[in-house]
């Protein structure tokens, strides 16, 4: 199959896991989101307390999971790590919830898959840090409290909005990953290229930061994939040049933008007159998951205003129009 860089399909980066930062420091760019943490972290610390609950929110690939982990290793305690869909029955988390040690981090990602029954369990979780599970059953079945050590709950979603209200108010702090920008992108390469010690000019980091659509996961496969060019094909080295001619031959344009962003466009422009077209048939129409659209692709394309969300669908831009090199007609006004 063809390779995808822009695919959320993390097995991709489990290879490289020192490529992970582990600390704040190595942390780079999310500045507000950083800043807000390690002060909640200090003063959490200083009165010997769990941290308050966090939800973590944004687009694949912008750092959540890297989050979660450095939130653990700077309280000093330990992180089990489990998923929404990964929940199935009651038993389940009741299994993760009382192998908690005091302190510790339970980090769910995709927390808005969570089923409902599995959310009722967790609200006196968060809440009183107890755990009521029904012994017994038909007429001798009666309700029981476990006490449960207090812990962080740090739950992760690239969709903030499909988090029930009941759950998501039981998160103290909630932080929002933005899109990095070029200079984070090109620092984060920079450290990277050292950890995968190869050779990086500061203009080849830019090129492949300018293309990564503000995405660390991104930079990062670009940067594995470039280095193979280098190393084939040039000195071993990094340079602009080289950056340049494999992303070319990678299919990423100069906004970063892939084969299925030019198909997403394209066909909204060609197909559907500009739009607006509903998600659903635009995903059929161009033969992509719903899902994928939306979470992967329209956030980029949304943030770099080729793309707008109207109540009856989808539209391209006039950016969008320019950028592809199609002849844009002004709307007809009225007046
Ligand atoms: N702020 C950062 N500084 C340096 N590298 C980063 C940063 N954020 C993320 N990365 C790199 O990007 C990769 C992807 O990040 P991560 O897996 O944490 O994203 P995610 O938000 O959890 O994505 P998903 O929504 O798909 O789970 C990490 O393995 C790490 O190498
Ligand atoms: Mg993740």
């Amino acid at each position: 199959m063809e390779e995808r860089f822009v695919s959320p399909d993390r097995r991709l980066d489990d290879l490289d896991l020192n490529l992970r930062p582990k600390r704040f420091v190595e942390y780079i760019g999310q500045q507000k989101v950083k800043e807000n943490l390690k002060i909640f972290i200090q003063a959490a610390k200083k009165r010997g307390e769990s941290l308050d609950h966090v939800l973590l929110s944004g687009p694949p690939g912008l750092g959540k999971t890297t989050l979660a982990n450095i939130i653990a290793n700077e309280m000093g305690v330990e992180i089990k790590i489990t998923s929404g869909p990964a929940i199935e029955k009651p038993g389940d988390l009741a299994a993760v919830l009382t192998n908690l040690k005091p302190n510790d981090v339970l980090f769910i990602d995709e927390i808005h898959r969570l089923n409902r029954m599995i959310e009722e369990i967790l609200y006196p979780a968060m809440e009183d840090y107890a755990l009521d599970i029904v012994v017994g059953n038909g007429p001798n079945a009666r309700s029981v409290r476990l006490d449960l050590p207090p812990f962080t709950l740090v739950g992760a979603t690239t969709k903030a909005g499909s988090l029930t209200s009941p759950l998501r108010d039981r998160f103290g702090v909630l932080s929002r990953l933005s899109f990095y920008d070029k200079e984070e992108l090109a620092q984060i390469v920079i450290r990277a290229a050292k950890v995968l010690e190869v050779g990086i000019e500061e203009e080849g980091a830019y090129e492949i930061a300018r293309r990564s659509r503000g995405t660390p996961r991104i930079a990062n496969r670009f940067l594995k994939r470039v280095r193979d060019f280098a190393q084939i094909e040039g000195e071993g080295i990094i340079t602009k040049k080289i950056a340049q001619e494999s992303l070319s031959r990678l299919e990423v344009d100069e906004l970063g933008l892939d084969r299925i962003d030019r198909k997403i466009l394209s066909t909204i422009i060609e197909k559907f007159s500009g739009g607006p077209v509903g998600v659903s048939t635009l995903a059929a129409a161009i033969n992509e998951e719903e899902e994928t659209i939306e979470d992967v692709y329209e956030p980029y394309l949304l943030q770099l205003g080729f793309l707008n969300r109207t109540p009856r669908g989808r539209k391209a831009t006039k950016l969008a129009y320019q950028h592809f090199n199609y002849n844009f007609e002004e709307e007809d006004s009225l007046f």
